[in-house]
């Protein structure tokens, strides 16, 4: 790293501090929903129907916060906890099979920052809070969070995956963006002991372990000393049995 590079790293985080020192957390109420509209407008390619933003900004189930500096909204969050029974079709196979279908997860409907706050960590904030609420006592059975992704939005997916989310699926034509079709990804965080149904390389790995165990070479071995451990005992059962008598 060069000197000028150096300064400059030290300056924006700097900046980052100042900036997160004034940031406040609120969640949205139906009097932010044409100032979440334009914002959305803004970050996303999507259109999204005015029902939709009358749901994320005033029914309680869906977990939508926001970040605010001097009490103008910079970033937000929204995300809708619901049953495994609830999953979409692409999704289904997010949870390991056992769990049962009254089991929860978290969907990320969106995420996004004004482009003047972005790179200060706005967003780590906003997702490390949604986190900490769903790794909370009340959220225990809430298995696994996960979200859809454009392929295109590089720096998204590298956000998500700085943040250990790993691909879950990909989803040829997922998208319909002006009236082009285009691929998205499935990504996902496994939380609570949440865990994904198994893939061909655990069951071979499993079998793999298993033989390791059960050892199938030293078997004839195992038998052999099986048979020594019979042959033994019934021999010294045999000396006490005479001892017993000599003693009598
Ligand atoms: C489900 C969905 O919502 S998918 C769609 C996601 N949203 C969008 O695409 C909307 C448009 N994009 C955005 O709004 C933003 O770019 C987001 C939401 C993806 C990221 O928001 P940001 O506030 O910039 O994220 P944040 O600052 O927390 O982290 C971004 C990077 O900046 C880095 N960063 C944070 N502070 C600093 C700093 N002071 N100096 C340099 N880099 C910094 C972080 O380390 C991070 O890098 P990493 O991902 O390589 O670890």
């Amino acid at each position: 790293m060069t000197d000028e590079e150096i300064t400059h790293d030290s300056m924006s985080q700097l900046q980052s501090f100042s900036i997160q020192r004034e940031v406040q957390l609120r969640f949205l109420s139906p009097q932010d929903l044409e100032e979440v509209k334009r914002l959305c407008t803004e970050w996303f390619p999507i259109e999204y129907p005015d029902a939709w933003y009358q749901e994320i900004t005033s029914n309680p189930k869906f977990y939508s916060l926001a970040a605010t500096y001097h009490s103008r909204i910079i970033g937000l969050v929204v995300c809708e906890i619901k049953t495994k029974a609830k999953l979409n079709n692409e999704d289904g196979d997010l949870l390991a099979p056992y769990f049962a279908s009254s089991t929860q997860v978290a969907y990320i409907l969106s995420l996004g920052v004004v482009v003047d706050f972005r790179k200060h960590g706005i967003a780590s904030l906003l997702l490390d809070s949604l986190l900490s609420y769903l790794t909370s006592k009340e959220c225990q059975n809430c298995k696994a969070v996960y979200l859809h992704v454009l392929c295109s939005n590089i720096v998204a997916i590298s956000f998500y995956e700085g943040r250990n989310f790993v691909v879950h699926s990909y989803l040829p034509y997922y998208y319909t963006i002006q009236g082009k079709p285009k691929d998205g990804y499935s990504y996902v965080l496994y939380i609570n002991d949440g865990k994904p149904p198994w893939s061909i390389l655990d069951y071979i790995s499993h079998c793999g372990s298993l033989l390791t165990k059960l050892q199938p070479c030293a078997l004839p071995r195992q038998i052999m000393r099986m048979v020594q451990r019979l042959v033994c005992r019934m021999l010294s059962s045999g000396s006490t049995d005479s001892n017993a008598n000599y003693t009598y």
